[in-house]
């Protein structure tokens, strides 16, 4: 940390829970460009979520701590689930870019999905400014950044994971196991917070 040039990924998303998914497509960023760190960033309030209640943030920041404990590259920050209100990318770059300072290269990965939807997020040019984005792959949606301005956004294959948060906490409520879909010690959080169960 401190005012260099690391290049730092950025992982934002609702982690309720987090997944294999999200753990091989940073590692796959990280190795191919080149990056010191990513940072996994769970949301505070996400405003577009608003099918079923999301689950306490307390709860999917300790998950997200304890999948990307072993590590020595991913780190977890608070910044969105401690910024009151609704949870806008743009504003989890600016405390990103404060706490690493004004050299440092900020990577904000997305799967697919999301980046399908990019433009209706809050302030896109100033987002686009405060960081590089980049596109991952992600099994049943297509990735393509034509609709995005030339340059702000990177495109690369991650290993396929069809693997979604949705489909662990069905499975969870309908006692399958989640064993293999996401890290050991988060299943064992799951059933020790009795998450998911209906
Ligand atoms: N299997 C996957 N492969 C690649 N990227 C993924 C995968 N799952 C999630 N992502 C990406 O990770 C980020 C955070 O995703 P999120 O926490 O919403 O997980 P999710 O599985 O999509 O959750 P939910 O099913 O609840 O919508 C998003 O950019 C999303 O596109
Ligand atoms: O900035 C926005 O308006 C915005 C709208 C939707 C999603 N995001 C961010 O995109 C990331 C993935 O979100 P989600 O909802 O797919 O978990 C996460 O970091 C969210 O904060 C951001």
């Amino acid at each position: 940390m401190g005012d260099d040039n690391r290049r730092v990924g950025i992982m934002g998303g609702t982690f309720d829970p987090i997944h294999n998914g999200h753990l091989v497509a940073a590692s796959e960023v990280a190795d191919r460009f080149g990056l010191d760190e990513v940072v996994f960033v769970p949301t505070g309030q996400p405003w577009q979520k608003t099918d079923e209640p999301v689950t306490p943030a307390e709860d999917r920041y300790l998950m997200t701590v304890i999948a990307t404990a072993s590590n020595p590259g991913f780190h977890v920050s608070r910044a969105d689930i401690d910024r009151p209100g609704p949870t806008y990318t743009v504003d989890t770059l600016r405390d990103v870019r404060a706490e690493y300072g004004p050299k440092a290269q900020l990577f904000f990965i997305t799967g697919a999905d999301a980046l399908e939807k990019i433009l209706s997020w809050k302030d896109t040019d100033r987002m686009f400014e405060l960081a590089h984005f980049i596109g991952v792959t992600r099994p049943g949606f297509e990735l393509s950044a034509a609709h995005l301005p030339a340059d702000a956004v990177s495109l690369v294959q991650v290993p396929a994971m069809a693997i979604s948060s949705t489909d662990c906490r069905a499975r969870v409520a309908a006692g399958k196991p989640v064993w293999y879909l996401v890290p050991e010690g988060v299943v064992q959080y799951i059933a020790k917070r009795r998450l998911y169960r209906r």
